[in-house]
């Protein structure tokens, strides 16, 4: 395709929302990742932004809920574009009262003629006129709860079905709406360059609107602009974070001076944040398995001024053959995961992820575990996070992991986590998207006893 063509085609935010949601569903291609890139090579401009950003994410986010409603009106097989078309039209007519119904139906009906024949447009074109003559169907004709909670959410049943036995169908159902919200945008103040309020001033000045957070001290909330353009970004004196993930570098207690192992580092988020606390002396290890991944926390690291943290790619799982024995105060494993906790952010998780999964995810959990546990000193601090929301993966890991330990405790948490939301055990926290709303995520800090 040549540049002038393509520039042709993404003229147009619903053909490149369409362009995008094909990818997704076609290469499994992450919608955050294709969205960003979309947005950089065609200098998409703002307004144009955060229409795409709407479109992609909404009918990612409920397509099975449009598919519900799309069903009663297709007869017969449509090719994959046309369904990806007619979804993204529906979402717009359905959910977004911004956009007349009209100019819905007339892009769609371009775009089709555009991509495919007149045939094709006229049958998007009656489809989509049928819907906004007769309605859509309720979701009330669903007689079974956790069937119609899948449906009306769009997320899918076993997942739903495994929330609702894991935490309950109230906790499922506040969880699952929250996850069709969009995320809040939370910053992390680098303190180690800038205290929060000459932030929140720098901020101020170039004209954003930012919050300081009344949970984590150095998280700021901003409600408008793009942080990655702002100066405080560039300068690092912040670092895009969400709310929960600042709770480990909290959790793990490192003090100047300390030995610390971050075993699955990147892109360097909790490291960064390790490493402020740490004021940038002693030693801290960033591993990671890929290294393609570490070349991240050492840009992260670079932007942020932390000279003193050492990139490693290794396996966790084989630290101990090139580590000795106890040789750490303080590790994190902030382990590889389903990652159901941030569907808010990659809708599309929903729909890729199989209860198969879990089945590979807990040994390679535990086996970290234990590589941690092997390198970690007598009376230092193990912190176990990640970014899920499933049972198994969460307390199920770590119990299993006290019990092969009976040397190993929970930790009580530091007051301002203590304070986030009461649990059932100090030492172990399980936030739900609602609760925050940031992603779901779990942490669980644990002691070597003496
Ligand atoms: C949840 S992400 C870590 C996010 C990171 N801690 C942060 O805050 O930016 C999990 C990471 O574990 C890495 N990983 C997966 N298996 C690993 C292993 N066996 N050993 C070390 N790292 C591993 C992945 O490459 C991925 O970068």
């Amino acid at each position: 395709m040549t540049k002038k063509a393509e520039k042709i085609s993404i003229g147009n935010t619903r053909d490149a929302a369409l362009t995008i949601l094909m990818a997704v569903e076609k290469q499994q291609a992450y919608s955050n990742l294709l969205l960003h890139q979309t947005i950089e090579k065609y200098a998409i401009d703002p307004k144009d932004r955060a229409l795409l950003t709407e479109l992609t994410y909404g009918t990612l986010q409920y397509k099975m809920t449009l598919d519900y409603y799309l069903q009663p009106f297709i007869k017969g097989k449509l090719d994959d574009w046309v369904l990806q078309l007619l979804r993204l039209s529906l979402y717009q007519i359905h959910y977004l009262d911004r956009i007349p119904d009209h100019a819905a139906v007339n892009e769609a009906v371009n775009i089709a003629k555009k991509r495919g024949h007149k045939g094709i447009s006229g049958a998007v074109n009656g489809i989509l006129r049928s819907i906004l003559r007769e309605g859509v169907r309720s979701t009330e004709e669903i007689t079974d709860d956790v069937e119609r909670l899948s449906i009306e959410t769009s997320h899918p049943l076993w997942m739903v079905k495994r929330f609702v036995s894991q935490y309950g169908f109230d906790t499922t159902e506040k969880m699952l709406i929250e996850n069709n919200e969009p995320p809040v945008q939370t910053l992390r103040v680098n303190l180690f360059k800038r205290t929060v309020e000459q932030v929140l001033s720098l901020f101020t000045q170039e004209g954003y609107t930012v919050a300081q957070s009344n949970i984590i001290p150095e998280c700021i909330y901003l409600i408008n602009g793009q942080a990655a353009k702002s100066t405080a970004f560039e300068k690092g004196f912040v670092t895009i974070q969400d709310e929960s993930s600042m709770i480990p570098a909290y959790v793990l207690q490192a003090e100047p001076g300390m030995t610390v192992l971050d075993m699955c580092s990147a892109p360097g988020g909790k490291t960064t944040h390790i490493a402020e606390k740490m004021k940038n002396t002693g030693k801290l290890v960033a591993m990671d398995i890929h290294q393609h991944k570490l070349k991240l926390v050492k840009e992260n690291a670079d932007r942020l001024g932390f000279s003193f943290i050492e990139t490693v790619e290794m396996d966790g799982r084989k630290a101990l053959e090139v580590y000795p024995e106890e040789s750490f105060d303080r590790i994190l494993v902030d382990a590889p995961c389903s990652g159901l906790g941030v569907m808010k952010r990659k809708p599309d998780i929903k729909y890729t992820k199989s209860e198969k999964d879990f089945t590979t995810l807990k040994p390679i959990q535990l086996n970290l575990l234990e590589s941690a546990y092997k390198l970690l000193k007598p009376d230092g601090i193990l912190v176990y996070s990640t970014c899920t929301v499933d049972r198994e993966e969460n307390e199920g890991t770590t119990e299993l992991f006290l019990q092969e330990h009976p040397d190993m405790e929970l930790q009580a948490f530091p007051e301002v986590i203590k304070n986030i939301k009461e649990q059932p055990k100090d030492g172990i926290l399980q936030l739900f998207p609602q609760d925050l709303r940031s992603d779901g995520f779990y942490v669980a800090a644990l002691h070597k006893k003496n």
